[in-house]
């Protein structure tokens, strides 16, 4: 194959590995069967190493980088990633709401979203491709750990329009894959991780790339760095944004006009917590309009339109295990 026509077969193995890629791990809903997929991959992986200059860092060959690293890097986020206050029981929502409408008036709508129980990510593109990603850190300094997250498949390497944005997610290991790791570790007699939380930080803490393309991670993206440059009027207008730039949200959020409409969410999804493949510790509760977050503003640390719902922490009912009574 002459290297014109491998350079145009390259392209359209990029495009082709990208959708499948899009339709399996953010979508949910493949449309080829893997063998497919690892048909054109090796296909790629050959044409690359035929023509080495047709590789680009955001091939799907790629997601898997070379080197150990001997540390991170420190990263300053551009805009700081805040935390969150606590509402605990239903009187701390109705509180909140009467906080908001007291100094809003009555035309506030909320979003909720289901609160994930992972470690909070910052993700730099420009123009389109993948270029840092970082932890959360305190803050306004987190940790360079762009190769681990490049191995996290349902994270694009390219967005489908060649934005310059920064996204905020939450990075998180499914509970079938938590579950298999621990499984792996007890065998090898190594300390098992607590919690899919730790186990997911502790992934993403690796100087090795490939231990974190071992750990099935996966990510929900929330929220933009600076959601003014997007245009976008309100928090559900830019997850619907992220996701049509390829991004992962969570289907699961909903526009609650009222604080009633938040109770019986909040209400649902305590009920309904147990059937999802991944943990939650919360709800998080969003005034809507952009607009109206940006009048309501922040106190030192956190937003004054945002609180987070926690679950009372389920009892932890340690079963000891029947004492062998020595006779
Ligand atoms: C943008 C704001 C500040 C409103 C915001 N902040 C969040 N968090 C802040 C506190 N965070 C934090 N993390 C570690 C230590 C202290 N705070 C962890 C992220 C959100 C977390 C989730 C989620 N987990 O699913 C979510 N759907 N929306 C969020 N929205």
């Amino acid at each position: 194959m002459d290297r014109s026509s491998a350079e145009k077969r390259v392209r359209e193995l990029h495009d082709l590995l990208s959708q499948y890629n899009y339709e399996y791990h953010v979508l949910d809903k493949p449309s080829v069967p893997d063998v497919e997929y690892d048909q054109l991959l090796t296909e790629l992986k050959e044409l690359e190493e035929a023509f080495p200059d047709l590789q680009s860092p955001d091939s799907p060959t790629q997601r898997v980088g070379g080197a150990v690293l001997d540390q991170f890097k420190k990263v300053t986020h551009r805009s700081p990633m805040l935390s969150l206050g606590n509402a605990f029981n239903e009187a701390d929502l109705r509180s909140f709401d009467r906080r908001i409408r007291e100094s809003m008036g009555d035309h506030v709508s909320y979003i909720c979203e289901l609160k994930i129980d992972g470690l909070a990510i910052s993700l730099r593109y420009e123009d389109g491709l993948f270029v840092q990603g970082a932890t959360r850190g305190d803050g306004t300094i987190g940790e360079d750990i762009t190769a681990n997250l490049r191995t996290i498949r349902s994270i694009p390497l390219r967005l489908r329009q060649p934005f310059s944005i920064e996204v905020r997610g939450e990075a998180f290991m499914p509970m079938s894959s938590f579950l298999a790791l621990n499984e792996e570790k007890e065998k090898n007699a190594e300390e098992p991780f607590a919690n899919p939380r730790n186990a997911a930080a502790g992934s993403l803490r690796q100087l090795d790339p490939r231990i974190a393309a071992s750990r099935n991670l996966d990510i929900f993206l929330y929220g933009i760095g600076d959601p003014g440059e997007t245009g976008v009027e309100s928090q559900s207008e830019g997850l619907n944004l992220l996701s049509e730039l390829g991004l992962k949200t969570n289907n699961e959020r909903r526009v609650c006009p009222t604080i009633d409409d938040v109770i019986s969410y909040v209400q649902e999804w305590t009920e309904r917590r147990a059937e999802l493949s991944y943990d939650i510790d919360g709800i998080v509760i969003k005034v809507n309009s952009l607009a109206q977050q940006e009048e309501l503003g922040f106190t030192a640390k956190s937003p004054r339109w945002a609180i987070a719902y926690k679950f009372p922490a389920e009892e932890v009912v340690t079963i000891i295990h029947d004492i062998e009574l020595s006779i």
